[in-house]
């Protein structure tokens, strides 16, 4: 009888191209072949600069796909581009290198054009049982799939280009179980958020992290990927969840998607993607759905969070390993320990990004902010992860709803989250973000973020406060 294994050794067991070592299980090293890649304009600059420099080409040119997300514009009549020079030759370079190199680009005016990990599941590209490996720390997104996926340098992307393999160490195997339901109000943010306060923002660190749990299974696959994008603010280098038939619903129809015979063919090889049961994992952790509140972070870390009807910790009162990290959260948030997070006061609202910009997220939005207002003197806004979530959303008439509560509605791209482009805080302001990352000047410099589920933005956004959701009657 073979030993059992996780999800995640399977996986990668079926993409070894040799060991480079003799170590089994984790601190293995070995030759891994990559189904494929996202590229995107901002980190693959220099790996086309090096394949050049070798005179070498891309591999395999169609196991790649480009998409022009970081530094682009989203102002709303797409007729500017880029908000500066540098954007511009970036975005002229990257299109250069898909002419060149027979990569797939998608440029801003694409009508596909979105942020990376929102466009590739969109064309039914990320199936169940791939490795998928990018430029970008959030591929952990294609775990919703039930495909490894994880972030590499920009060496890493020219070797992988080159090859489509990569030099790999195998991880240690974690497993967070979340049993149970969840409460109204409590979304697919709030518990990513749950477990990353529990675990902290190194909890995970050298893992691949198995999602698992009644909560899980019970999510569509957008909720699915939120979890995934997220999982790697807690150190995880993989996340992953067990496919199932959602995943194939989801799959069902979309451009690039295995269809008839390749279909049926995929789905024997997929009724494998599941840990065995007695598989090892070197850390397990169980959390309860039915204690997760929709949670906000107070902090500059991401595990830096409490629920909504919390109170901004006082440091005094934290384990002597959290004090400093706190004080220092709190005075670069110029908050006041003992403040209910209620009471904080919001300049800004941004519903964006990878982790929560997709359709069902804007409609969880618009739920809350039908019939309602901005609060006077918020600025809020809206960047939909896609021109086809925007589309989609435009059809249902979402965008209407957004308006007239008085969001801006944006095009797409990484927008606020990073603010890379023109899309940034000032010093001081302080937004209900829709995002993942919380550390210090991620927004703009100076600027202060709380992060939240895309419903928690639009509840601040109308209160010009955090706010709990639960507490805001649907009209
Ligand atoms: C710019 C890129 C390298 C970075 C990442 O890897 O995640 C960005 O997308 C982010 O979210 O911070
Ligand atoms: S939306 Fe944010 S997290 Fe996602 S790839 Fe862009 S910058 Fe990174």
């Amino acid at each position: 009888m073979p030993s059992p294994r996780t999800l995640y050794d399977k996986i990668i067991d079926r993409h070894r191209v040799m060991p480079l070592n003799d170590i089994e299980g984790p601190g293995e090293q070995l030759l891994l072949y990559v189904d494929r890649t996202v590229l995107n304009e901002y980190t693959s600059p220099q790996a086309f600069s090096g394949l050049r420099e070798a005179g070498r080409t891309v591999w395999r040119p169609e196991g790649a796909l480009g998409v022009v997300d970081h530094v682009n514009s989203t102002a709303p009549d797409r007729t500017a581009i880029a908000p500066d020079a540098d954007a511009q030759r970036q975005i002229d370079y990257f299109a250069r290198n898909g002419r060149d190199f027979g990569i797939e680009m998608y440029d801003v005016l694409h009508p596909r054009q979105g942020v990376e990990h929102v466009v590739l599941p969109e064309l039914g590209w990320v199936v169940p049982g791939l490795v998928i490996a990018a430029g970008d720390s959030h591929t952990t997104t294609y775990g919703a799939f039930g495909s490894v996926g994880f972030g590499i340098g920009t060496s890493d992307i020219e070797h992988l280009l080159a090859t489509q393999t990569l030099p790999y160490t195998r991880l240690k195997s974690m497993r967070v179980t979340i049993d149970g339901t969840v409460a109204p109000g409590v979304t697919a943010k709030d518990m990513i958020m749950a477990v990353i306060r529990a675990i902290g923002a190194a909890g995970a660190h050298g893992h691949a992290l198995e999602l698992a749990g009644d909560a899980v299974r019970a999510l569509g696959i957008e909720g699915r990927m939120t979890i995934c994008n997220m999982a790697v603010e807690c150190g995880a280098r993989v996340a992953l969840i067990e496919p199932d038939e959602a995943v194939i619903d989801y799959l069902s129809g979309r451009p690039k998607a295995p269809k008839g015979e390749l279909l049926e063919q995929a789905r024997r090889v997929w009724a494998d993607l599941r840990s065995d049961d007695g598989a090892r994992f070197d850390r397990e952790v169980h959390i309860d759905a039915a204690d997760i509140a929709p949670m906000v972070t107070w902090g500059t870390s991401p595990d830096q969070a409490l629920p909504i009807d919390g109170a901004i910790p006082d440091p005094a009162a934290l384990p002597a390993a959290e004090r400093q990290d706190a004080e220092r959260a709190i005075a670069y948030m110029g908050l006041t320990p003992g403040m209910a997070l209620e009471a904080v006061t919001i300049d800004r609202a941004f519903i964006g990004s990878c982790t929560n910009a997709r359709l069902t997220d804007l409609r969880a939005a618009a739920e809350i902010l039908k019939g309602r207002k901005v609060a006077p003197g918020v600025r809020a806004m809206i960047s939909p992860g896609s021109s086809t979530v925007r589309r989609e959303a435009e059809a249902e008439g979402l965008d209407a709803i957004f308006t007239a509560a008085g969001f801006e509605w944006r095009q797409s791209g990484c927008s606020l989250c990073l603010a890379m482009n023109d899309d940034v805080l000032a010093p001081g302001e302080r937004c209900a973000s829709s995002t993942n990352r919380n550390f210090e000047g991620r927004q703009g410099s100076g600027g202060r973020t709380h992060l939240m589920s895309p419903a928690m933005v639009a509840a601040a956004a109308v209160s010009g406060h955090l706010a709990d959701v639960r507490r805001m009657p649907l009209p």
